[in-house]
C-alpha cells in the first residue's frame, strides 16, 4: 500500500488515522478537554515486582507530519499500583506504522501487578512538534544563565542517596 501523509483537521484537532488489531479499541479521551486519550492493552500480563515488559495495545497510528505520539502513564495506577512507564514519556513518530507498545514497570516492591486485555495502561498524547535545524558554530550567544545548571538556583535539601554528590 503506498504511505498517505494525513493532513490535520485543524491545528487544534490533528486527524489520527487509527489501525486496530482484532479486539483492540481506538484511544479514547475519557472527558471532554482531556489531553491523553487512554491505551488499551492487547495482552494479559503479570508484573512481578520491579519487572518491566513491552505490551502490546493492538493500535497502530499514522500521526501527521508536524506532530509526535507522546505515551504517558496514567496516574491512578501508579498512585494505587506503582505501575510506570520505563521510558515514559514514550515518543512516537510521525512515521511510525507499527503497534504502538507501552514498556511497563512495576514499581511496587512488594505485590505483582495482573493486567488484562482490555485494561486502560497508559494514555496517548498528540502534540505539535518542532525540529530544529541543528547548526555548528564557534560560540555561542551570551544569556542571563549561562553555563550555571544542576541546582544552581537552590532547591530543597535532602540526603546524598546516590552518594554521587561532592
Ligand atoms: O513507548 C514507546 C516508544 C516508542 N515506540 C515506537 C514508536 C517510535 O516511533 C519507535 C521508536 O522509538 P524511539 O525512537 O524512542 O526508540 P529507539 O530506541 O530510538 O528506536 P529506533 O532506533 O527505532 O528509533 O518505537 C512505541 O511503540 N512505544
Ligand atoms: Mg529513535
Amino acid at each position: 500500500m503506498v504511505e498517505q501523509r494525513v493532513a490535520p483537521e485543524s491545528a487544534a484537532h490533528p486527524r489520527v488515522e487509527v489501525a486496530l488489531a482484532p479486539g483492540a479499541s481506538l484511544p479514547a479521551y475519557a472527558h471532554p478537554g482531556d489531553a491523553g486519550a487512554d491505551l488499551a492493552s492487547a495482552e494479559d500480563v503479570v508484573l512481578e515486582p520491579g519487572r518491566r515488559a513491552l505490551v502490546g495495545t493492538g493500535v497502530s497510528v499514522a500521526i501527521p507530519d508536524g506532530y509526535v505520539g507522546l505515551v504517558h502513564p496514567r496516574s491512578g495506577l501508579a498512585h494505587r499500583a506503582g505501575l510506570s512507564i520505563v521510558n515514559a514519556p514514550g515518543t512516537v513518530d510521525a512515521g511510525y506504522r507499527g503497534e504502538i507498545k507501552v514498556n511497563l514497570i512495576n514499581l511496587d516492591p512488594d505485590t505483582p501487578i495482573e493486567i488484562h486485555r482490555g485494561d486502560r495502561i497508559a494514555q496517548l498524547l498528540i502534540q505539535p512538534v518542532s525540529r530544529a535545524a541543528f547548526v555548528a558554530v564557534e560560540s555561542l550567544d551570551a544569556s542571563a544563565r549561562g553555563a550555571a545548571g544542576f541546582g544552581s538556583t537552590g532547591g530543597f535539601s535532602h540526603g546524598s542517596a546516590s552518594g554521587q554528590e561532592g
